[in-house]
Protein backbone atom coordinates (compact mmCIF):
# COMPACT_ATOMS: atom_id res chain seq x y z
CA UNK A 1 0.00 0.00 0.00
CA UNK A 2 1.04 3.75 -0.49
CA UNK A 3 -1.99 5.29 1.76
CA UNK A 4 0.62 7.19 3.53
CA UNK A 5 2.04 8.53 0.13
CA UNK A 6 -1.00 9.51 -0.96
CA UNK A 7 -1.81 11.52 2.30
CA UNK A 8 1.37 13.12 1.56
CA UNK A 9 0.44 14.18 -1.40
CA UNK A 10 -3.08 15.65 -0.40
CA UNK A 11 -1.09 17.66 2.35
CA UNK A 12 1.32 18.78 -0.57
CA UNK A 13 -0.73 20.81 -2.20
CA UNK A 14 -1.57 22.96 1.10
CA UNK A 15 1.37 25.24 0.56
CA UNK A 16 -0.21 26.18 -2.98
CA UNK A 17 -3.52 26.18 -1.23
CA UNK A 18 -2.46 28.97 1.58
CA UNK A 19 -0.84 31.14 -1.71
CA UNK A 20 -3.69 31.17 -3.30
CA UNK A 21 -6.05 32.42 -0.43
CA UNK A 22 -3.28 35.06 0.43
CA UNK A 23 -2.76 36.43 -2.95
CA UNK A 24 -6.92 36.43 -3.39
CA UNK A 25 -7.64 37.70 0.37
CA UNK A 26 -9.71 34.72 0.94
CA UNK A 27 -9.79 33.28 4.98
CA UNK A 28 -7.77 30.42 5.11
CA UNK A 29 -10.79 28.07 7.24
CA UNK A 30 -13.77 27.90 4.36
CA UNK A 31 -16.37 25.89 6.37
CA UNK A 32 -18.85 25.57 3.67
CA UNK A 33 -16.04 23.57 1.33
CA UNK A 34 -15.01 21.56 4.71
CA UNK A 35 -18.60 20.26 4.57
CA UNK A 36 -18.39 19.43 0.91
CA UNK A 37 -15.09 17.78 1.28
CA UNK A 38 -16.73 15.71 4.21
CA UNK A 39 -19.74 14.59 2.10
CA UNK A 40 -17.58 13.72 -0.66
CA UNK A 41 -15.29 11.50 1.23
CA UNK A 42 -18.26 10.45 3.53
CA UNK A 43 -20.16 9.06 0.01
CA UNK A 44 -17.18 7.37 -1.71
CA UNK A 45 -15.89 5.93 1.82
CA UNK A 46 -19.82 4.60 2.03
CA UNK A 47 -19.57 3.06 -1.53
CA UNK A 48 -16.01 1.25 -0.81
CA UNK A 49 -17.54 -0.62 2.29
CA UNK A 50 -15.65 1.63 4.78
CA UNK A 51 -17.62 3.07 7.99
CA UNK A 52 -18.86 6.75 7.94
CA UNK A 53 -18.06 8.00 11.15
CA UNK A 54 -14.81 7.07 11.93
CA UNK A 55 -14.22 7.76 7.83
CA UNK A 56 -15.33 11.21 8.77
CA UNK A 57 -13.54 11.58 11.88
CA UNK A 58 -10.19 10.60 9.64
CA UNK A 59 -10.78 13.25 7.19
CA UNK A 60 -11.66 16.17 9.79
CA UNK A 61 -8.27 15.32 11.26
CA UNK A 62 -6.65 15.76 7.04
CA UNK A 63 -8.32 19.25 7.19
CA UNK A 64 -7.46 20.44 10.54
CA UNK A 65 -3.78 19.64 9.31
CA UNK A 66 -4.42 20.92 6.36
CA UNK A 67 -5.07 24.28 7.90
CA UNK A 68 -2.65 24.12 10.13
CA UNK A 69 -0.07 24.24 7.40
CA UNK A 70 -1.72 27.25 5.20
CA UNK A 71 -1.54 29.43 8.85
CA UNK A 72 2.07 28.01 9.60
CA UNK A 73 2.95 28.71 5.64
CA UNK A 74 0.65 32.37 5.20
CA UNK A 75 2.73 33.52 9.02
CA UNK A 76 6.19 33.01 6.79
CA UNK A 77 5.08 34.47 4.07
CA UNK A 78 4.67 37.67 5.69
CA UNK A 79 8.74 37.72 5.96
CA UNK A 80 9.68 35.86 3.37
CA UNK A 81 7.37 36.37 -0.17
CA UNK A 82 6.49 33.71 -2.55
CA UNK A 83 8.02 34.55 -6.22
CA UNK A 84 5.58 32.14 -7.92
CA UNK A 85 2.12 31.80 -8.86
CA UNK A 86 0.12 28.80 -7.38
CA UNK A 87 -2.18 26.76 -9.50
CA UNK A 88 -5.86 27.71 -9.90
CA UNK A 89 -7.87 26.77 -6.67
CA UNK A 90 -10.99 25.90 -7.48
CA UNK A 91 -10.37 25.38 -11.43
CA UNK A 92 -7.03 22.93 -10.63
CA UNK A 93 -6.67 22.05 -7.04
CA UNK A 94 -9.83 21.58 -5.31
CA UNK A 95 -11.20 19.13 -7.98
CA UNK A 96 -7.69 17.52 -7.39
CA UNK A 97 -8.43 17.21 -3.20
CA UNK A 98 -11.50 15.36 -4.02
CA UNK A 99 -9.61 12.82 -6.74
CA UNK A 100 -6.83 12.20 -3.70
CA UNK A 101 -9.83 11.46 -0.88
CA UNK A 102 -10.94 8.86 -2.87
CA UNK A 103 -8.28 7.08 -3.74
CA UNK A 104 -7.34 7.42 -0.14
CA UNK A 105 -10.48 5.69 1.22
CA UNK A 106 -9.81 2.60 -1.84
CA UNK A 107 -6.40 2.35 -0.18
CA UNK A 108 -7.91 1.87 3.15
CA UNK A 109 -11.05 -0.06 2.09
CA UNK A 110 -8.63 -2.77 0.19
CA UNK A 111 -6.08 -2.69 2.99
CA UNK A 112 -8.98 -3.51 5.60
CA UNK A 113 -10.28 -5.75 3.71
CA UNK A 114 -7.47 -7.82 3.25
CA UNK A 115 -7.05 -7.97 7.20
CA UNK A 116 -4.54 -5.54 7.54
CA UNK A 117 -5.58 -3.09 10.13
CA UNK A 118 -2.88 -0.08 11.03
CA UNK A 119 -0.04 -1.28 13.39
CA UNK A 120 2.52 0.26 15.82
CA UNK A 121 5.24 -0.61 13.56
CA UNK A 122 3.26 1.18 10.44
CA UNK A 123 3.70 4.03 12.73
CA UNK A 124 7.37 4.96 11.91
CA UNK A 125 6.84 4.15 8.18
CA UNK A 126 4.07 7.06 8.26
CA UNK A 127 6.27 9.04 10.47
CA UNK A 128 9.22 9.16 7.68
CA UNK A 129 6.45 9.05 4.79
CA UNK A 130 4.56 12.43 5.71
CA UNK A 131 8.06 14.30 5.26
CA UNK A 132 6.05 17.82 4.58
CA UNK A 133 7.72 21.08 6.19
CA UNK A 134 4.85 22.31 8.25
CA UNK A 135 3.77 19.15 9.67
CA UNK A 136 4.17 19.15 13.24
CA UNK A 137 4.80 15.21 15.57
CA UNK A 138 1.48 16.23 17.13
CA UNK A 139 -0.36 16.68 13.40
CA UNK A 140 1.26 13.15 12.78
CA UNK A 141 0.31 11.45 16.07
CA UNK A 142 -3.27 12.86 15.13
CA UNK A 143 -3.66 12.07 11.75
CA UNK A 144 -2.33 8.28 12.35
CA UNK A 145 -4.53 7.67 15.12
CA UNK A 146 -7.91 8.80 13.83
CA UNK A 147 -6.30 5.86 10.61
CA UNK A 148 -6.43 3.32 13.39
CA UNK A 149 -9.71 4.01 14.00
CA UNK A 150 -10.99 3.59 10.42
CA UNK A 151 -13.38 0.40 10.30
CA UNK A 152 -15.06 -1.40 8.03
CA UNK A 153 -18.88 -1.30 7.57
C1 LIG B 1 -7.80 22.92 1.25
C2 LIG B 1 -8.54 23.98 1.60
O1 LIG B 1 -8.38 24.62 2.85
C3 LIG B 1 -9.05 24.16 4.03
C4 LIG B 1 -8.90 22.67 4.09
C5 LIG B 1 -9.81 21.88 3.41
C6 LIG B 1 -9.45 20.47 3.01
O2 LIG B 1 -8.46 19.92 3.54
O3 LIG B 1 -10.15 19.89 2.16
C7 LIG B 1 -11.07 22.42 3.05
C8 LIG B 1 -11.42 23.71 3.35
C9 LIG B 1 -10.51 24.68 4.03
O4 LIG B 1 -10.99 24.94 5.35
C10 LIG B 1 -9.55 24.56 0.69
O5 LIG B 1 -10.05 25.66 0.99
O6 LIG B 1 -9.86 23.95 -0.35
Amino acid sequence: TDIFGVINQRLSYMEDVALYKVNHQKAIEDIEREKTVIAASARSATLVGLDEKSITRFFSSQIAVAKAIQYRYKADLLSVKAHREPRDLNTHVRPLLIKLGNEINAKIANCLKAGNAFTEQQRVTFNETINLRYVSTADKANLFEALQKIRLK
